[in-house]
């Protein structure tokens, strides 16, 4: 008999909720007769699983509270933003979707400015991101970058109560909540080259489980999967995980992927910038060597060094 019921295992914040519902909705629709549920669950610090599920190549792995739910049978999948999504996964697991991309860009945020380059000598900008913070260095040193963390609406309020001149957030997040009119302007790639996967969101379930994932594939979108397999390459080879001044932003152009990638010392003293082309198919080999490129031109000691600073 044909599967009835979809379980959504999802954290409990106003994003993720959204992704799950948006997930349902669209299943739904393609599926008549299929119900979909969500399973909010509080995500309070990650398991270990000690159990060979947990083993990767012999090594084990943090398994989040949402890959047990998949694993013992309680939830069918989870939904992911791409840019947190880590690079290794428990066995059995792994990502079956992924769905067509909102905008990558980077939004600047401000009651104050309208854009970047509108803000005054020494404005105080808020952003947690090493990504952002070393871009935003780089182009305006005079600037005073002080830390921001906690959900999207936790962001905007500490903006509203003044502690900051502007924030920087992703475009994707604010729209997707129906913020969109809280971004004063988008920032175009060049000027902050987004993270790997930004904008995008995954699908991650059983790999054993066929039918599911038969289910699941009308919200594949190729040309995001090759975008997203290229960013992520690219990460992976520099061994960069979530909290890392590394930007991968790739775009597609006829029969072809242009890769663009940075490292930078998170105090914007040093940019390293390399860009690829070439077949879509070819998407992990072109991350792989922009990775090398940067390598060669000194990536491994800026990231050795933040590393070592944690
Ligand atoms: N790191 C937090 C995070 N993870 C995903 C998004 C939303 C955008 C996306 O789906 O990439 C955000 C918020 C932000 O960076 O402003």
């Amino acid at each position: 008999m044909a599967r009835q019921e979809i379980r959504i295992a999802t954290r409990k914040s106003p994003l993720a909720l959204w992704q799950a519902e948006f997930v349902k909705a669209e299943l739904e629709q393609a599926h008549p007769g299929l119900t979909v549920t969500l399973l909010p669950m509080s995500t309070k610090g990650d398991i270990i699983l000690d159990t060979p599920l947990a083993k990767v190549g012999g090594k084990g792995l943090f398994v989040k509270e949402l890959e047990v739910a998949m694993l013992e049978g309680r939830a069918d999948i989870a939904v992911h933003s791409m840019k947190d999504v880590p690079m290794e996964f428990p066995e059995g697991l792994g990502l079956t979707v992924i769905c067509e991309r909102e905008d990558p860009r980077d939004a600047f945020v401000s009651n104050k400015y309208s854009k970047l380059d509108d803000l005054p000598q020494g404005a105080i900008v808020g952003s947690s991101s090493l990504r952002r913070q070393c871009q935003l260095r780089a182009a305006r040193p005079d600037l005073e970058i002080r830390d921001l963390r906690g959900n999207v609406g936790t962001r905007l309020s500490k903006l509203d109560a003044g502690d900051y001149d502007a924030i920087i957030l992703a475009a994707a997040g604010l729209k997707r909540l129906e913020l969109e009119d809280r971004i004063a302007s988008l920032i175009e790639p060049e000027q902050s080259l987004p993270a790997n996967g930004q904008g995008a969101v995954g699908i991650e379930c059983r790999l054993d489980d066929a039918e599911l994932i038969e289910l699941l594939k009308v919200l594949e979108h190729a040309p995001t999967r090759a975008r997203v397999l290229a960013e992520r390459a690219m990460n992976t080879a520099l061994h960069g995980g979530c909290q890392v001044p590394i930007g991968a932003y790739s775009e597609i152009e006829g029969n072809e992927l242009w890769l663009r990638g940075l490292v930078g010392d998170p105090d914007g003293s040093t940019i390293l910038y390399a860009e690829r082309r070439g077949p879509i198919t070819d998407a992990e080999q072109i991350g792989q060597a922009l990775a090398d490129e940067l390598k060669q031109q000194g990536a491994g000691e800026i990231l050795e060094r933040v590393y070592g600073e944690r």
